[in-house]
């Protein structure tokens, strides 16, 4: 060997020998102390080999690390200087997503990561261009007309699409994906909200209410659930920025990402298009012709470049496609092991059912009041969201040294994120019996749903970047989980809990099969 290149090798592996003695504290600027309970962090890769070997249980081992922590929160590090804690403390909670909301935006890096999907759309702004979509879009959820035109989109799509193919699976004793009917589901009702247009993902095979554009609609979907699903596989790369280098040479999952927004866009500029000439033609005009969509009301009310009106469009869908199916997906999983639960949530239906007789016409979905008197489902089905939160783990980006209220120091640039998922486990949050899906611990003694601190319960956020679609999303999960109820028995067709898998929300891997029955008696 040439004597320059021995050389360099033993100067190379002097350096690996020294920052593999040194303290991880020398490369990673550490909180002092470290928050007890962390996992142990090694020169240069931090906790990368934690990571690599939990990589299949990424949740589960979070879980345990937060609950081994007397004050349940961690620290964790990275590659290169990412670093942060995870915290499941609701006092945390409330400094970072309330009192202290200033100094934790999304950050950068997070920003970076959905850049090419969401653009700069709700979920993906910090400051004034977050604020401004903040007060248009929170002026819309809060009227009474959206609620209506909810209510009655949720009302035509259980009656005309889903029950007619629960229905067809029953009588066939097929077995169906529930998963996939309720993604479908979520998905029309998101697009009728977001810009008034019908995708049909839901219809059965034939029905066709988009004029023959259905198969372009349906394009749209597919693009739109691959997209959601690479960039938030983004996250997830060992080494964080791997993605970028992919990206740049235009291979692999890059490649379809790229293909995938590329179909949303097409999309959605069109929509865009067409409801502006509609919105801005004469006719309109002087009729003082409201729509009721979000898309609409931003046209009219600000920024209507076509670049942000996509923006905006896509988080919508991105919020409503993917949550009420998820919270739905493991509730009926949970429930098909609680019987009992089950045959509560049915007298409820029944009596709500017998009390409204004769006052409202009869048909098979259900009215706003008559959601909003059962109390048993509405416990039942946050008590899952308890165990299964839909947004299972949130981040944002600390902008100035912090100590948080449990006495964790954090750094400027740093992480910390709160990991709902483990929230739900916690003794010292839920009490000891916090693993069991027990739907009277939401209710009061008169039977009355008594919510809780959204940071002990966070599943929709907290604070002023809370959940908008909260009452949008409890009319669509309870309308069809007491559609469902009332009129089939159902069977999960695969033994064990379903796989975890992921994404921006937390799916079940392999969909959920079930088998249908109608349900004829009284149980
Ligand atoms: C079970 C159903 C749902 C759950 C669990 C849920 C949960 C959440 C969570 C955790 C956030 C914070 C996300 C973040 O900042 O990264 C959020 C924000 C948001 N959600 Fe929901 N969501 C649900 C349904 C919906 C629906 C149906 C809509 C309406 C289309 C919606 C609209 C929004 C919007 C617009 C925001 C952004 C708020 C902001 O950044 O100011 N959500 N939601």
């Amino acid at each position: 060997m040439d004597f320059s290149l021995l050389v360099i090798v033993i100067v190379i592996v002097i350096v690996i020998v020294i920052a593999l003695l040194l303290p991880a504290r020398f490369f990673f600027r550490l909180s002092n102390p470290k928050p007890q309970g962390s996992p142990k962090a090694y020169p240069l890769i931090g906790n990368l080999p934690q990571f690599l070997k939990h990589r299949h249980r990424l949740l589960q081992w979070l879980t345990e690390l937060l609950a081994a922590s007397p004050t349940g929160t961690i620290y964790l590090c990275r590659f290169g200087k990412l670093q942060g804690v995870i915290t499941t403390n609701p006092a945390n909670l409330e400094h970072l997503l309330k009192s202290n909301f200033q100094n934790y935006p999304k950050g950068p890096r997070l920003t970076s990561l959905m850049r090419d999907f969401l653009g700069r759309g709700i979920f993906n702004a910090d400051g004034e261009l977050w604020k401004w979509q903040r007060k248009m879009a929170s002026f819309e959820f809060n009227t009474g007309s959206l609620r209506i035109f909810v209510v009655e989109n949720v009302q035509q799509e259980i009656t005309k699409r889903l029950l007619p193919r629960l229905r067809s699976a029953a009588a066939s004793g097929a077995t169906v994906d529930l998963q996939d009917l309720l993604e479908r589901f979520a998905f029309d009702n998101v697009c009728q909200v977001a810009f008034n247009e019908d995708p049909a993902c839901l219809a059965a095979d034939g029905e066709d209410p988009a004029g023959g554009d259905g198969l372009l609609r349906r394009g749209f979907a597919a693009a739109f659930r691959d997209a959601t699903a690479i960039s938030a596989a983004r996250f997830r790369y060992a080494v964080p920025g791997m993605w970028k280098l992919k990206r740049l040479l235009n291979v692999g999952s890059e490649r379809r990402l790229k293909e995938s927004i590329s179909t949303v866009d097409d999309f959605a500029r069109r929509i865009i298009r067409s409801r502006k000439k509609e919105l801005r033609s004469p006719a309109v005009a002087a009729e003082g012709f409201h729509h009721q969509d979000l898309l609409s009301r931003f046209i009219t009310g600000g920024d209507d470049s076509d670049e942000f009106l996509r923006d905006i469009v896509v988080s919508f869908i991105l919020a409503g496609r993917e949550t009420t199916s998820s919270a739905l997906t493991w509730f009926f999983w949970l429930l098909s092991e609680r019987p009992d639960v089950e045959r509560k949530i049915l007298e409820e239906i029944r009596s709500v059912r017998a009390r409204s007789e004769g006052e409202e016409e009869e048909k098979e979905s259900f009215g706003f009041e008559e959601l909003r008197e059962m109390n048993y489902l509405h416990a039942a089905i946050t008590e899952a969201m308890r165990l299964y939160p839909p947004v299972p783990f949130n981040s944002s980006h600390c902008l100035a040294d912090d100590v948080l209220p449990d006495g964790t120091k954090v750094g400027k640039g740093w992480f910390v994120s709160y990991n709902a998922y483990a929230m739900g486990r916690m003794a010292a949050v839920w009490g000891e019996d916090c693993g069991e899906f027990r739907p009277e611990r939401w209710l009061s003694v008169g039977g009355e749903f008594q919510s809780e601190s959204p940071f002990r319960f966070p599943a929709f956020h907290a604070g002023p970047r809370t959940c908008l679609g909260k009452e949008m999303a409890y009319i669509q999960m309870k309308s069809i989980a007491a559609c469902l109820i009332e009129n089939f028995t159902l069977e999960v067709a695969r033994a064990g809990r379903p796989e975890m898998l992921l994404s921006v929300t937390l799916r079940a891997k392999g969909g959920l099969p079930v088998r249908l029955r109608g349900r004829t008696t009284p149980r």
